[in-house]
């Protein structure tokens, strides 16, 4: 996969890529990336990128020009998704992400200021991404956290350890407890089933704790999903508890 990234601010992205699985996933050949710097493409003698919005206001708007510019030296090909970080964009989940890993090529632009003049939303972008219901001062955030949640799930790049297929929200709902050695801390036990060595067993008991857990913290995840009769009898009396 490769990703291109249109930011007033590279250096943000510095620690991020630079540690952890993301730098080991770089090393290994699983992403590239690429920043550019739309500022280098203004064509405003004091390289300004923004301009105040027509109809008045408070705040700066990011001039179509450079980003255009900058689209056009990437010339991504037309299968490229370009994704628009913006609070008001298809909130990012699990099954989103999952889509995106399967891309092969990423351009991720990063806004700033007030917002984006609607012409950069309109004509050169395919997706766009809102990390949540709130608002932050850039776009270089939800960026990260966006390449974070898609690089992780490109195939080779996270160890059997820490595979993701059961993690939250990949079969619609929170995982499980975990627990590890001791088996007794401080008084607190582990519970017996998961030492039972019987694997129908941990699995039965993986899939109550995940649905219990789901219903008491996260309702609305169940409305997707397809439960048994038992499991929605289940459901109910964790709900009138
Ligand atoms: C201060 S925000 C602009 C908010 C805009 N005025 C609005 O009300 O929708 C500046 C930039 O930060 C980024 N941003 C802020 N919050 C975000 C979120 N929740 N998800 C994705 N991007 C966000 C976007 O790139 C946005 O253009």
């Amino acid at each position: 996969m490769h990703i291109d990234i249109l930011t007033l601010f590279p250096e943000m992205f510095e620690g991020v890529l630079n540690s952890s699985i993301l730098k080991r996933a770089q090393d290994s050949g699983a992403f590239t990336h690429r920043f550019i710097n739309f500022r280098d493409y203004s064509t405003n003698k004091h390289n300004k990128v923004d301009d105040y919005p027509y109809g008045g206001g408070a705040g700066l708007v990011l001039t179509p020009q450079p980003m255009f510019d900058a689209m056009e030296s990437i010339n991504p090909d037309k299968n490229a998704r370009v994704l628009l970080m913006c609070p008001q964009g298809e909130p990012l989940t699990q099954a989103k992400a999952e889509e995106l890993s399967e891309e092969e090529h990423l351009v991720f632009l990063c806004g700033h200021y007030e917002g984006y003049d609607e012409r950069i939303r309109e004509h050169l972008v395919t997706d766009e991404i809102s990390i949540g219901d709130y608002v932050l001062t850039g776009g270089e955030l939800p960026a990260m956290v966006t390449m974070d949640a898609v690089i992780r799930l490109v195939p080779g790049v996270l160890g059997n350890e820490e595979s993701a297929p059961r993690d939250s929200f990949s079969d619609g709902l929170l995982e499980h407890p975990h627990y590890t050695r001791p088996q007794n801390f401080r008084g607190m036990e582990v519970p017996d089933v998961l030492t039972s060595g019987n694997h129908a067993k941990i699995d039965e008991w993986r899939r109550k704790e995940s649905l219990k857990r789901t219903t008491l913290r996260r309702p609305d995840l169940l409305e997707k999903l397809e439960l048994s009769r038992g499991e929605k009898e289940q459901v109910e009396k964790w709900k009138n508890r």
